[in-house]
């Protein structure tokens, strides 16, 4: 390789494209696609992804500069994985390097540091020998200073290095490191047998400690950590550095892995004999892994079906043929007890991937897939990108779950990777889910075009699992009128009927999930006198009321102002905050049943690293009587007591302006109502609701997915919604309003031009639109940050290239936009409409 093609890591429109670098000789060996090297760029040294070769340069080959450095041993990302990059980012209208950068570990996101070092002819003057001395012979004898680490523990010489660095004294160079290095431990081997008596024989009596520590060592030869050889043979690392230094012992940094597994043990599990209902949804599946044939299936399979342990035998058939496997579950239901059935099944090759791990634990876990210590990787979203070389299998669990698709840039949705890599790996690709989206069901009927990639449409193979493993029943569902409940005089939160079962769950010793669906439903501050309501004074968004601080805070910039104690604007005393929050709830609970023992899980008391899974550990060992939370609790959870599932404001997510409403509402009541009854006893399920009516909650009674969702195919249909059209927005946001609107407008029409020019109809009267372009108007959330936000809608036929339009139009407006500091954000394919 002469000639690199390098994408360096600067996320903009205007480099976004491969620049040319000479490979020197030295590195000729190391670089190759994939490879993460730092370059020179416009005066300084950026981290860049080589791309691949370039026989001639695009420029005078005169002019082009050499690749400084290759900072990995292996490059980090396969040829597959750039090619996977090269993808996303025409698919998500993404800079290549925000896909790129996206697939490396945290860890590996290189920061330039910059080093000085004394010019070779600086000729320093006799006062600054004398009075910089200790400082210049560091400088002139220890090579190259880190500037920052310099600056940190010498604050006082920064105007003297500013100085000389501006007349030519000091040289500056920059190098690209990493944030994180691998993790080594100082550990001590000691001398054999032999040896060792030797020396504790020639130790003086009076050096007690050093004559302790080599008499431990007799007993427990083996390498052992510094800091634990201290603390196992009661001396002090000074004795063992003293007894290093006479070349006794031998103390060397060995890497560790952090393995945040490492003091839990799991009990290994033998694959179950499938059910003859599990047998017929494997049958398809393993044959396509036996084939190593690319090909996408639905497991439809209601909850509690035994979806996992087809997802566990079918990874055993990928592991056979020496090929491996991706799981993806949602973060949320990245649970111990989730962990746990793929650790106990296939132990110390599954590496887990999720967010609460610390940046170098999730690097350790990362390096185990890179180097093949780990053929299974179970992990949220971007375990997508897990480094494998010989893929068979990927498996997304609830593939229903928003979380799948990120908000940031690149804002890339995980199933569509998948399917990707699937295809480049003839691997097969298994989406699980009781409640599968509109996209992937009705494409895998046949109901409505494919999902993913315009021209690569999914039509993933049906596997239907209608039935519950054993016979088991599903649930029992009871709908409560809750205005009913009010004209019968019961004001309380608790329906008669929920708080009847609750007592006789109490009485029976079985447990209880609480779901309290918080969606658009804020605890927000109201004066009842003249309906004046608190908002951010940054964010247009009403703030939050925090009982335990007693303040409101803004969950979008963190403003937090104290509860007011009368209404600021018509100075009423009757102001007060509405909403149900889980806190009310559990005041309510307390008081309606005195003594019980109740588990909130919300956003506020899961923060602490490792607090989800210590209160879902306490209530599985039956420590509480009532689970009680936000969306976190209706996930993937598998509890044997709990035979009760109550939902409180079923309805309260439905009147979001957000076309997919009833879909998620029905997809969250029917996940939670699968907690219930899943092994021996049976369940019961209760949803309060004030809108019995909805489809979406009526059809929850009888577990009829099927109803529910040919309903609403028909109203997305005629409305023109996913899964029949697509959706692109874009969303621009500055400080100034009229600015907004301009450019909006400019975006619009020129969409609208170029539908024009395609031949495709985009006019708002037409009933056979095939592009229609909305706005610019005021974003859901009109302002954030002090940033006024519009933004402008495409909807459009799945056969028209609105994408590419969308993506010459704000080349053209990229300049405009970075001469006023405007930002533009593109969503192909949004999730969220909020
Ligand atoms: N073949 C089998 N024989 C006996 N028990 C089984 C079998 N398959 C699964 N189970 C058990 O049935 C229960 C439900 O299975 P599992 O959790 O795999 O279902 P699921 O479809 O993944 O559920 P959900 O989507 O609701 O999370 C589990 O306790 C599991 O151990
Ligand atoms: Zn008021
Ligand atoms: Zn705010």
């Amino acid at each position: 390789m002469r000639i690199a093609r390098v994408i360096v890591d600067v996320p903009s429109r205007e480099t976004d494209r491969p620049f040319d670098y000479l490979v020197p000789e030295r590195l000729a060996e190391w670089v190759e696609t994939g490879s993460r090297v730092a370059v020179p760029f416009g005066g300084r040294t950026l981290q860049g992804i080589v791309l691949g070769s370039a026989e001639e340069a695009e420029v005078d080959r005169s002019r082009l500069k050499p690749i400084a450095d290759v900072l990995d041993a292996v490059p980090p990302l396969s040829e597959e994985l750039v090619e996977i990059g090269r993808w996303m980012s025409r698919r998500w209208l993404c800079p290549l390097t925000v896909s790129l950068q996206a697939m490396l570990p945290a860890a590996l996101k290189g920061k330039t540091e910059k080093y000085i070092s004394p010019a070779p002819d600086a000729a320093w003057t006799v006062l600054e020998r004398s009075v910089y001395a200790d400082f210049l012979h560091a400088l002139e004898s220890g090579g190259p200073l880190k500037l920052s680490q310099l600056l940190q523990q010498h604050p006082e010489r920064a105007d003297a290095v500013k100085q000389w660095l501006k007349q030519g004294k000091l040289e500056e160079r920059q190098k690209v490191e990493d944030r994180l290095s691998v993790k080594t431990v100082l550990t001590v081997f000691a001398p054999p047998e032999a040896a060792l008596r030797d020396a504790l024989a020639a130790i003086p009596a009076r050096a007690a400690k050093q004559r302790e520590l080599l008499a431990y060592l007799l007993e427990h030869p083996e390498p052992i950590a510094q800091a634990a050889l201290a603390e196992a043979a009661g001396t002090t690392t000074a004795a063992i550095r003293a007894l290093a230094d006479k070349g006794i012992l031998e103390v060397k940094a060995v890497t560790a892995e952090r393995d945040p597994y490492a003091d839990r043990h799991f009990a290994p599990s033998a694959p179950l004999p499938l059910t003859p209902a599990q047998r017929e949804a494997f049958a398809p599946i393993a044959e396509a892994v036996e084939r190593r044939a690319h090909e996408t299936f639905l497991l439809h399979g209601v909850t509690g079906s035994g979806k996992t342990e087809i997802y566990l035998q079918a990874i055993d058939r990928a592991l056979s043929q020496g090929r491996e496997a991706i799981v993806l579950v949602p973060e949320i239901a990245l649970t111990p007890q989730m962990v746990e059935r793929f650790k106990s099944r296939f132990g110390a090759r599954v590496a887990v991937l999720h967010s609460r791990l610390s940046n170098g634990e999730r690097y350790d876990e990362w390096r185990k897939i890179r180097e093949g210590r780990a053929q299974v990787a179970v992990g949220a979203r971007s375990a997508v990108f897990a480094p494998f070389a010989r893929l068979g299998l990927l498996i997304i669990d609830e593939e229903h779950e928003t979380t799948y698709k990120q908000e940031e840039s690149p804002k890339y949705h995980a199933r569509d990777v998948a399917v990707m890599r699937g295809r480049l790996n003839g691997a097969a690709v298994v989406l699980g889910s009781a409640t599968p989206s509109l996209e992937t069901y009705g494409a895998a009927i046949g109901a409505s075009p494919g999902f993913g990639d315009r021209d690569e449409a999914v039509r993933p193979v049906y596997i239907p699992l209608p039935e519950r493993v054993a016979d088991r029943p599903l649930p029992r569902v009871s709908i409560i009128d809750m205005r009913e409940e009010l004209r019968l005089g019961n004001r309380a939160m608790f329906s008669r009927a929920l708080a009847d079962a609750l007592r006789t769950r109490l009485e029976r010793g079985e447990q209880t999930v609480l779901l309290l669906n918080r969606r658009g439903y804020a605890t927000f501050v109201m004066c009842r006198s003249c309906g004046f309501t608190a908002t951010c004074p940054h964010c247009d968004i009403a703030l939050t009321y925090h009982r335990g601080s007693q303040n409101l805070r803004c969950h979008y910039c963190g403003y937090a102002e104290r509860e007011p104690d009368k209404c600021p604007s018509c100075e009423s005393p009757h102001i007060r905050f509405f909403g149900t929050g889980t806190q009310k709830v559990e005041e309510a609970l307390a008081e309606t049943f005195p003594g019980i023992r109740v588990i909130r899980m919300d956003v506020d008391t899961t923060t602490e690293k490792g607090s989800h899974e210590r209160w879902l550990t306490e209530f599985r060992e039956r420590r509480a009587d009532v689970l009680l939370g936000t969306q976190m609790v209706a996930k993937g959870l598998d509890f044997p007591y709990v035979t009760l599932v109550g939902v409180l404001a079923a309805d309260a997510a439905l009147r979001l302006p957000d076309f997919r409403a009833a879909e998620r509402t029905f997809q969250l009541l029917t996940q939670v109502a699968g907690r219930a009854g899943r092994h021996e006893l049976p369940g019961e399920v209760i949803v309060q609701t004030y809108e019995p009516e909805h489809e979406s909650i009526a059809a929850v009674e009888h577990h009829d997915y099927r109803g529910f969702t040919g309903r609403e195919l028909g109203h997305r249909q005629a409305l023109g919604y996913p899964p029949y059209g697509r959706l692109l927005t874009l969303t621009l946001s500055h400080e100034q309003v009229p600015l907004l609107l301009s450019m909006g407008q400019t975006f619009a029409t020129r969409m609208r031009e170029r539908a024009a020019a395609a031949g495709v109809r985009g006019d708002d009267s037409s009933s056979d639109r095939a592009a229609e372009v909305l706005g610019p108007v005021p974003s859901p959330i009109p302002r954030l940050k002090d940033r006024y936000r519009f933004q402008c809608m495409v909807k459009y036929r799945g056969d028209v290239d609105a994408r590419a339009w969308a993506a010459e139009t704000l080349k053209e407006l990229a300049e405009t936009a970075k001469r006023h500091g405007v930002q533009m954000s593109v969503d192909v394919d949004p999730q969220m409409m909020l």
